[in-house]
């Protein structure tokens, strides 16, 4: 895979015109768009057409958590969108992945589609060790065991991969195989700033650790000029 295919800019804008002059100026230089809470609840799902239309895919980052039912129904919507990827919260339960996969792939096959790539969120990347404990009541357990058991869970309910911090994607390759998908958020080049993330890396460092994608935004669209900021992300990858 060429690097710039690695890399899937979060569109954390507010408007379908900011979203769209991004995918504009940057679809040659990265893989994927991530579509996430803010740009498809003020735009609506129209958007991911049309960034779909101007030659970009898009990762539907909405991170459903809900009963089974509930989740499956909405990743039906999200395959017959044309979306590439969508994830759920891993702490939705096996139960709710395994519909949703089940029901993602029949509704795929039914309509001739290619079915989206499910992911699985294990730890959001901005969760600290003290954070998982005292305020989320995981007691006695590490970031990495909890994101490793989660991610295996989903896989044995039949999701595709995971969206985990850079710090867990070894210990999750190891247990979940080569072919599952790791996509990493909580990337940070030297140069930019840290700004919510915790559990961070370089994009380089992300990728000798094994990732398959790295969601990148501020770095990208914050920068006084973002497509040589994807260039350089680009130049430090092959590197
Ligand atoms: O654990 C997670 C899950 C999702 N994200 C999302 O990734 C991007 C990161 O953007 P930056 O500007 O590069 O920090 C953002 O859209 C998050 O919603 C995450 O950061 N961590």
């Amino acid at each position: 895979m060429q690097a710039k295919e690695r890399i899937i800019l979060a569109l954390d804008v507010a408007t379908r015109e900011e979203a769209l002059q991004l995918v504009k100026e940057l679809k040659d230089h990265v893989g994927a768009f991530k579509i996430g809470m803010q740009l498809f609840n003020s735009t609506g799902p129209d958007i991911v057409k049309a960034v779909n239309d101007l030659g970009g895919r898009v990762f539907v980052d909405l991170k459903f958590h809900d009963i089974p039912n509930t989740v499956a129904e909405a990743g039906k919507v999200m395959t017959r969108l044309g979306c590439y990827m969508f994830n759920v919260h891993a702490a939705g339960g096996r139960e709710m992945m395994r519909k949703l996969a089940e029901e993602v792939e029949k509704e795929a096959q039914n309509l001739g589609l290619i079915p989206p790539i499910t992911l699985a969120v294990t730890v959001l990347t901005s969760i600290s060790q003290r954070e998982l404990e005292e305020d989320m009541l995981i007691k006695g357990l590490q970031v990495e065991e909890v994101a490793v058991r989660w991610a295996v869970m989903a896989k044995e309910a039949g999701i595709k991969g995971v969206v985990c911090s850079p710090h867990e994607i070894r210990a999750i390759r190891e247990a979940c195989g080569p072919d599952f998908k790791i996509v990493t958020p909580g990337i940070r080049p030297a140069w930019s700033e840290k700004n919510d993330q915790k559990r961070i890396t370089t994009p380089k460092e992300a990728l000798e650790l094994g990732a398959d994608y790295m969601v990148i935004g501020r770095p990208i669209t914050k920068a006084d000029n973002p497509k040589e900021a994807a260039q350089k992300i680009i130049k430090e990858l092959e590197g």
